[in-house]
């Protein structure tokens, strides 16, 4: 459904992105991340035909984004990263105007009312007067009101608070449910984790690797606690080549990927007052790429 390919689009500065491949299967989820600077935001907006690529293709549902934006924008909701509103205007004229756009559609205004309750926002007052996070959740109303079968959302959890994130992403499983499709950018593994299939990660205009969460999942990867006797053992367990950070005195942190034959190798040179394995930590797994 929404097919990116060999998509480049290069800045005069030399920064943008280079060769993008991905490919989202209709009614699923794909997170896309990476640092700040990385080409989120350019790639979403080459997806909302706002640039022209400079070669690649990306198209939805068949159309060509570029060629064929109007067609595109008929059934793509888009939540832009920067919100501009028509800062005189109360929340809820705003969204009428944006309604209004849409041909006056009853579902429109039920699903509206809906979300307002879900997201506790006071339509009532006007935009200038709204906090960060009051603004964001206007943007992700006016996106999901509209009930499109795609979803662009452009870090769409940036300024909400923990308990509002949390809503945030039920209302997007809700989305799910309702077999949309999902692009949304964010700096946040975990949300991405709760909502997504598949996970992109880009870094400087690449695109590193794109993974299913359930592959993350798998990954091998253990974390281990150990308190050790003394600095001589420390030094013995330095000597093993194993990947240690110090938590505190003879505290340290052990982080082995794949076979544990070194590990268990290195713990018999030891003596050991204190030893856990810490639970699979996916984030690590993923900062992996990062790295
Ligand atoms: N209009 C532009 N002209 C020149 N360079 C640009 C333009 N827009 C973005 N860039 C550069 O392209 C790179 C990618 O920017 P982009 O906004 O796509 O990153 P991002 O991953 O969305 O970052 P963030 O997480 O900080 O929002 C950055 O180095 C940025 O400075």
């Amino acid at each position: 459904m929404i097919e990116v390919s060999d998509l480049s689009k290069v800045y005069r500065e030399g920064r943008g992105i280079r060769n993008i491949n991905i490919r989202i299967d209709p009614g699923t989820a794909f997170g896309f991340l990476g640092p700040n600077g990385a080409g989120k935001t350019t790639t979403i907006r080459l997806l909302m035909g706002f640039l022209k690529p400079d070669s690649g293709q990306v198209t939805i549902n068949d159309r060509d984004c570029w060629r064929e934006k109007t067609e595109v924008k008929k059934f793509v909701s888009y939540l832009p990263g920067e919100l501009h509103f028509i800062e005189n205007l109360s929340g809820l004229d705003f969204l009428d105007l944006i309604a209004g756009m849409h041909g006056e559609r009853p579902d429109i205004k039920k699903t509206r009312d809906y979300l307002v309750s879900a997201l506790d926002l006071d339509l009532k007052l006007p935009i200038r007067k709204m906090s960060k996070g009051m603004k964001q959740k206007l943007g992700i109303i006016s996106a999901l009101m509209l009930d499109a079968g795609v979803l662009i959302l452009d870090e769409p959890t940036s300024g909400l608070d923990p308990l509002m994130q949390k809503v945030f992403i039920e209302l997007i499983l809700e989305e799910k449910k309702k077999g949309k499709t999902l692009f949304m950018s964010s700096h946040q593994f975990s949300e991405i984790e709760r909502t997504c299939e598949r996970v992109g990660i880009i870094r400087e205009g690449k695109l590193l690797a794109v993974r299913s969460i359930s592959q993350l999942r798998e990954v091998e990867y253990h974390t281990f606690e150990i308190e050790v006797e003394s600095e001589e053992d420390y030094e013995l367990l330095r000597g093993s080549g194993l990947d240690i950070s110090l938590v505190r005195g003879q505290c340290y942190v052990i982080r082995v990927a794949g076979e544990l034959d070194r590990l268990w190798l290195a713990l018999a040179q030891v003596r050991v007052k204190r030893f856990r394995q810490r639970s699979l930590e996916l984030e690590e797994a993923f900062m992996d790429f990062y790295r």
